[in-house]
Parts: structure tokens; sequence; C-alpha cells
């Protein structure tokens, strides 16, 4: 019988692409969800990777795609909720609706998501199946400019203690805060360098930590409730 598939949400890019690639490098099925179609995608889906289209900006995007998810497997080994918009904090009239995007993505997405794929996971014949939820270190301190994103992130971190304590023992469910992994197209050597000197570790790690952390989390069958800091020391500055 084949592994059952690992699912990351926004796989196409960045984090979530380079976790997608080193788990098939490991042997391991993946299939990754993204929002829009580009070329880095038929790479993708030449190593092997099943590529889902999703929106989980409505409750009817997140809908349907489940329905196109469990059309596509019969089992999960694990959920990575690694989808995310890092909007900036609007303080115009589409404030409220921006906010309530932001639920929808990182809040409503991963709670439907966990509660209609339960069955995917439960249908894994391997010991143990994982539930990841990507938060961020802002939940700890709140942002002043991303008060939105922050604040749904702080959801999604509440939401692993719940889903943790109702799915033990058959399912694990944690969380990984990461801090500054990746910098973004536009980001100069200013920001850069303001940006490493808020944490001890004084760098820009890289996407290969996530990895490293999402293989920790994979591997451990007595780990559960649990937030994996991955932010070089943001706390000590
Ligand atoms: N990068 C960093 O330094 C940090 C990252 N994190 C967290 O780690 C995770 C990965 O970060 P990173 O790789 O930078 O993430 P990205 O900003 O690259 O976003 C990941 C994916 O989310 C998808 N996405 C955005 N909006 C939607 C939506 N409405 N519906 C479905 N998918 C959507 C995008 O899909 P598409 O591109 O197809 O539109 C994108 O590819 C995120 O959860 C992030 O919040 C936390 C702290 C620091
Ligand atoms: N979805 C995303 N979330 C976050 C990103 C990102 O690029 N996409 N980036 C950050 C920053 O690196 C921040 O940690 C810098 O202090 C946060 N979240």
């Amino acid at each position: 019988m084949s592994a059952s598939p690992i699912l990351i949400t926004g796989g196409a890019q960045r984090l979530g692409r380079h976790c997608a690639e080193r788990l098939v490098q490991d042997g391991q099925p993946v299939i990754i969800s993204y929002r829009r179609e580009r070329p880095e995608l038929e790479a993708m889906r030449e190593r092997g990777i099943v590529t889902l289209q999703a929106d989980f900006s409505s409750e009817d995007g997140i809908l349907d795609f489940l329905e196109r998810l469990k059309s596509e497997t019969g089992s999960l080994r694990a959920i990575v909720h690694n989808a995310s918009d890092w909007a900036p904090d609007s303080d115009g009239d589409d404030a409220g609706a921006a906010f309530e995007r932001l639920f929808r993505i990182h809040m409503l997405a991963p709670y439907l998501i966990n509660l209609h794929a339960k069955a995917l996971l439960d249908a894994c014949s391997e010991p143990q199946r994982d539930i990841v939820h990507m938060t961020d270190y802002v939940v700890q301190k709140g942002s002043r400019k991303h008060a939105a994103y922050a604040a749904t992130k702080a959801g999604l971190d509440n939401l692993t203690l719940s889903f943790a304590a109702r799915y033990a023992p058959e399912i694990q469910v944690n969380a990984i805060a990461p801090a500054l992994i990746m910098l973004n197209q536009g980001d100069d050597e200013d920001y850069a360098a303001k940006a490493r000197a808020k944490s001890a570790m004084d760098m820009v790690p890289g996407p290969g930590v996530i990895y490293q952390s999402l293989r920790y989390l994979l591997d451990n069958r007595y780990v559960t409730g649990t937030t994996l800091a991955v932010d070089g020391g943001r706390h000590l500055r």
C-alpha cells in the first residue's frame, strides 16, 4: 500500500514549496494547494507533487477545496496549514473586510479543514498522523502594522491547543512559530539589516530551518499541543 500524502496548503512558493520538495526528496507523497497558477508549479508537478487550486478567502472556496481534496486522496499522513497573507493593516473603509479575509485564511480554513479532513487522517494506515499550524512569533507580542494578521495568527495558535486536546491520541497537533525566515522581494539591505537585528542570532536563515522543525514534529510520537519557536531568539532582544 502506497504511503498516505502530506497536504501543505499554500505550497507553491517559499517555505511551503521548500518543505514540499524536501518531503518528496525523502520519498513522501505530497499534495499542495496553490491560489495562483505559475510556471514553478509545472516543475513541482514533474517531481510528482499533486497541486490543487484553492482560495481560502471565502468559506465557499474552503469547502470547494475540501471536496476536491477528498476526490484526490482517500487518506492523509499530515496536514500543514501554511497558506497565509502577510497583509498590512488597512485604515480605510475596507479595514473590516480585510480583517475578515485574514480570519478566513488563517483561522476558518484551518478550522474547517481540520474538521472535514479528519476522516482522511483517520484513514491513514501509518501509526502517526499530524496537523501542523504555521503561526508567527508576533502571536506573543502583536504588531503595530499587522494587527489583523497577528490577531488571526493568534487565533490559529489557540486552535492548536483545542485540536490537540480533541484529536489526541490518534492525531498530534502542533504549531511552528517562525520569525524572519525569508525576506520578500523588494526588501532592501536597510530593511534586511534592521530585520536581522531584531533577533539574537542576527541572521535570515532561509526555509531549511522550517523543514528541520517540520521533520522533528513528523518524527516524534510524543509531542502534541505545543509550539516550536523558530525565531532566532527574538524574545531576547
Ligand atoms: N517568511 C517568513 O519569514 C515568515 C513566515 N511565517 C509563516 O510561515 C508560513 C510560510 O511563509 P511564506 O512562505 O513566507 O508564505 P507566503 O507569504 O509565501 O504565502 C504562502 C502561500 O499562501 C498562499 N495564500 C495567500 N493567500 C491565500 C488565499 N486567500 N487562499 C489560499 N492560499 C493563499 C499564497 O498562494 P499564491 O502564491 O498561490 O497566491 C502563497 O503561496 C506562513 O503561514 C507565514 O505566515 C511566519 C513568520 C515569518
Ligand atoms: N504569509 C507570510 N507571513 C509572514 C511573512 C511572509 O513573507 N509571508 N513574513 C514575515 C516577516 O518575515 C516577519 O517575520 C519579519 O519580522 C512574517 N509573516
